[in-house]
């Protein structure tokens, strides 16, 4: 990482575990000092977004709760007192800086949506081009925990690769990636860059530390598997440390940088899309010739080389695409529905012949060999 002074769109994500005091409520002062800086990358010329956890904290005391709620209606009910709250609080305080602040709302079903995941992108775009922070949040009140994001962090890093940051830095209470768990060794070593998520690096990841956060360091590192594919050097470094953001940005800031060795292998809009927010909706099952091509990023392959399809979906679906031993290939979108493709699986040799120069375009693969899609996602 170098530092340089090109004006960057810095994508901010903050832990509930910074926004609360030591009791769970939301704390004025750390709002206050995290705005304060926020300002500052402004007043540089950055744009900035903001994903903001603390929806629920700053809320279910008032609900009533002495801690923060295990039920999801509770949380959802606390979330509806905490997110009002919790803008109100930014807005006012991005004002006294002379910024205004908007907030923009998000579930999962918003992101599989290719058109509203577009649209989403339109509106933050505007608001970034005009000065204006977007303050990002998951809709939990209205979100049920099948169809969550669940945490914040894998939101914050699809939210940097929609709107095309030059940076993701996420907050939390922790100054950066350590080789095992602080909390349960504290002979822990701090890992200054990470090049390459590997099993060894997500074997590193602990449980949340707090009784306030959700996500953890597992979510954090999944948030940069995704910011690290979609060519966005990230950072992880601990919130309320002087200067962190602006230190972060230019690069100096104690903490781990993550960014990918070969800066070229990183998925356009379309394919992140694809490989994190769609859900497949049918599978095709390929011969040996079939997968060669793909893997020589051919991008098709004859119809003889459908073996198998599953599922209803229609030409321009996102299908799996598996090999005849059942090893997943990757994600891509078929120019053929599954009723023509079943036919072409159906046919004889002989039959094969007149359809020779068929050919099953694969738009948008994202191979899984190139790139660590996420389990879950
Ligand atoms: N390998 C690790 N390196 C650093 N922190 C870790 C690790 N494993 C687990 N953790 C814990 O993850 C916590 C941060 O996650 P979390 O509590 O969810 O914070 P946030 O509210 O910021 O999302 C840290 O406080 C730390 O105790
Ligand atoms: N959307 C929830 C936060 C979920 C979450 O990821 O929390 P955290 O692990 O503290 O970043 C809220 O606003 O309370």
């Amino acid at each position: 990482m170098s530092a340089d002074n090109k004006k960057k769109r810095v994508v901010i994500k903050i832990g509930s575990s910074s926004l609360t005091s030591l009791h769970g409520e939301m704390s004025r002062r750390k709002l206050e000092r995290l705005v304060d800086e926020v300002a500052r990358l402004k007043d540089d010329g950055h744009e900035v977004l903001l994903v903001s956890s603390g929806a629920v904290a700053a809320g279910y005391r008032k609900l009533g709760c002495l801690t923060r709620p295990d039920s999801l209606p509770e949380k959802q009910a606390a979330a509806a007192i905490g997110q009002g709250l919790l803008i109100e609080a930014y807005s006012d305080l991005f004002i006294s800086h002379g910024y205004v602040a908007s907030q923009i709302l998000i579930t999962r079903s918003d992101f599989s949506d290719e058109n509203r995941y577009n649209n989403a992108r339109n509106t933050i775009n505007v608001l970034l081009e005009r000065g204006i922070i977007p303050i990002v949040n998951e809709n939990d009140t209205v979100t049920i925990d099948r169809l969550k994001f669940g945490d914040n962090d894998t939101l914050s890093a699809k939210v940097a690769g929609l709107v095309d940051a030059d940076q993701l830095i996420i907050l939390s209470d922790i100054d950066g990636l350590y080789d095992s768990d602080p909390r349960k060794n504290p002979n822990a070593k701090l890992l200054k860059e990470v090049n390459e998520i590997t099993e060894d690096i997500e074997e590193m990841a602990g449980e949340p530390g707090s009784s306030v956060g959700t996500g953890g360091m597992r979510s954090k590192i999944d948030a940069f598997k995704i910011s690290m594919a979609s060519g966005i050097p990230s950072f992880l470094g601990k919130s309320g440390t002087p200067n962190i953001i602006y230190d972060a940005v230019q690069a100096s800031a104690k903490g781990t940088y993550f960014e990918l060795e070969d800066q070229n292998v990183n998925l356009d809009l379309k394919q992140q899309w694809i490989a994190f927010n769609s859900g497949p909706e049918g599978e095709i099952t390929i011969d040996g010739i079939g997968k060669d091509r793909i893997l020589q990023h051919k991008k098709n392959l004859k119809a003889a080389g459908i073996y198998s399809v599953k599922g209803e979906f229609k030409s321009g679906a996102v299908v799996r695409i598996q090999d005849i031993d059942g090893e997943e290939i990757g994600l891509g979108v078929v120019n053929y529905n599954s009723e023509e493709l079943t036919e072409f699986s159906n046919l004889t040799k002989e039959e094969l012949k007149e359809f020779k120069d068929a050919v099953v375009e694969i738009e948008a693969l994202v191979c899984h060999m190139e790139v660590p899609i996420p389990v879950g996602v």
